[in-house]
């Protein structure tokens, strides 16, 4: 069997492509034809989903960009990278913090002004550079809200550089609180972050709780003169109401990924245009993690890091498996095991998960006979509450 992969957009990583292996066929087919997409920040929000797609692979950490519950009813699951450009990012915010503290976009703007000859530039320099006085990062109080893959690698790092650091997660998984440092003090309430930190970095996903969240409403309860970083996503900060503390002095300095014109000639802002996880490493790492849950999804059913489906991992050992996803709602699983006994059919092995409003189901079968099997999957085909069925063969 050779399945068909779609690149969309033009930003990903060849190198990690190579780990889907000789029974995939990359960009071969037009986009309706494929099983299965990589993509890195596509917008697929009314996308027209073909009936062939089964899954997507997000190279990257953030998923706001495909709507995750519409994959989820149509039967495509949806993969990303968790923690694949996680080290690209903290290397990003922690360099911001240290240009922004030492006033270098100001400084160079002026230092590239001052012509004529190196004599001339020196002596204007030794008056000028005063403007330019900046501050150190060691000493003063970080604070970080999401403590996930970044916030927590961004934490144990700027403690090392001398920072205190103050972190706020009501969600955090239980082993990124293993590795972060006993030193990291963690609140229960996000104004405790904006009352304490001199600096402030956000590392949470966009959602309903965090879109405008930082806006004229919290800015007022942080400390005269923070610096704010917004590495995570464009819509969580409120642009008038920054621009508006920006202007008062409260907020001295503002880097963020995600570019605005209002922002580009203001000297206390630092725009990139979204380079937070563009590093060879980071590419490399998240195609090859999507590739890699896509590939053993396409090929045994198993579901490594999906953000709509829960994880569910069965070594294949039977000739035949048919995977079954469906919706959340009772008698499911009792009317697949009627069905299978019916068609006088043994269950090998079978396991059943659900997450919110959907559940998937792994149904290992002790049968060579690929025509009663197919007749098994027309029958589940034709249940009300189940959305997509898949018959897979075992390799080898
Ligand atoms: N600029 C760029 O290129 C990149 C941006 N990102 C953005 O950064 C975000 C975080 O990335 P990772 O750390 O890899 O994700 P992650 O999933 O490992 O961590 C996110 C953390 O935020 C926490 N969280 C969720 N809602 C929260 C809330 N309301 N308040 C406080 N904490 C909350 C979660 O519990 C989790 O620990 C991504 O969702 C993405 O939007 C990620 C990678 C690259
Ligand atoms: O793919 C990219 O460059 C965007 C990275 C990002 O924003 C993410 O991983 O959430």
């Amino acid at each position: 069997m050779t399945y068909q992969i779609k690149t969309i957009g033009n930003n990903i990583d060849q190198e990690g492509l190579r780990s889907f292996g000789e029974a995939f066929e990359i960009d071969k087919v037009a986009e309706e034809e494929a099983q299965a997409f990589i993509c890195r920040t596509q917008d697929f929000h009314g996308y027209d989903w073909s009936d062939e797609l089964l899954a997507i692979g997000r190279a990257g950490a953030g998923f706001n960009n495909i709507p995750i519950e519409d994959c989820a009813s149509r039967g495509i699951v949806v993969f990303n990278a968790p923690g694949g450009n996680a080290n690209a990012v903290k290397e990003l915010v922690l360099a911001m913090m240290i240009f922004g503290s030492r006033k270098l976009k100001p400084a160079n703007k002026w230092l590239s002004q001052q012509l004529g000859s190196d004599q001339a530039i020196d002596l204007a320099v030794e008056d000028g550079k005063k403007a330019f006085n900046g501050r150190e990062i060691a000493g003063k109080t970080l604070g970080i809200i999401g403590l996930g893959n970044i916030g927590s690698r961004i934490a144990n790092d700027a403690l090392q550089l001398g920072m205190k650091v103050v972190g706020y997660d009501p969600f955090i998984a239980v082993e990124r609180a293993w590795e972060i440092s006993h030193r990291v003090k963690r609140v229960d309430e996000i104004s405790e972050i904006f009352e304490a930190a001199d600096y402030i970095t956000i590392h949470t996903p966009l959602t309903a709780e965090t879109r405008g969240l930082y806006s004229a409403e919290n800015f007022k309860k942080m400390k005269e003169g923070v610096v704010l970083l917004n590495f995570a996503r464009d819509e969580m900060v409120v642009k008038e109401d920054l621009l508006d503390y920006i202007e008062k002095g409260k907020i001295s300095y503002f880097a963020t990924d995600f570019g605005s014109e209002t922002y580009y000639h203001n000297e206390k802002i630092f725009v990139s245009p979204h380079l937070g996880g563009s590093t060879e490493e980071a590419s490399l790492n998240c195609t090859r993690m999507v590739a890699d849950s896509i590939s053993s999804y396409l090929k045994t059913g198993e579901i490594i890091n999906a953000v709509n489906f829960p994880r569910v991992i069965q070594a294949l050992r039977t000739p035949y498996r048919i995977t079954i996803i469906n919706k959340n709602v009772p008698n499911v699983v009792a009317s697949i095991s009627q069905a299978v006994s019916e068609e006088d059919i043994n269950i090998d092995n079978i396991i059943n998960r659900a997450s919110g409003e959907f559940a998937y189901t792994l149904l290992d079968l002790d049968e060579q006979d690929e025509g009663k099997l197919k007749e098994l999957v027309q029958r589940f085909e034709a249940e009300e509450n189940i959305i997509r069925v898949r018959l897979i063969k075992k390799e080898g």
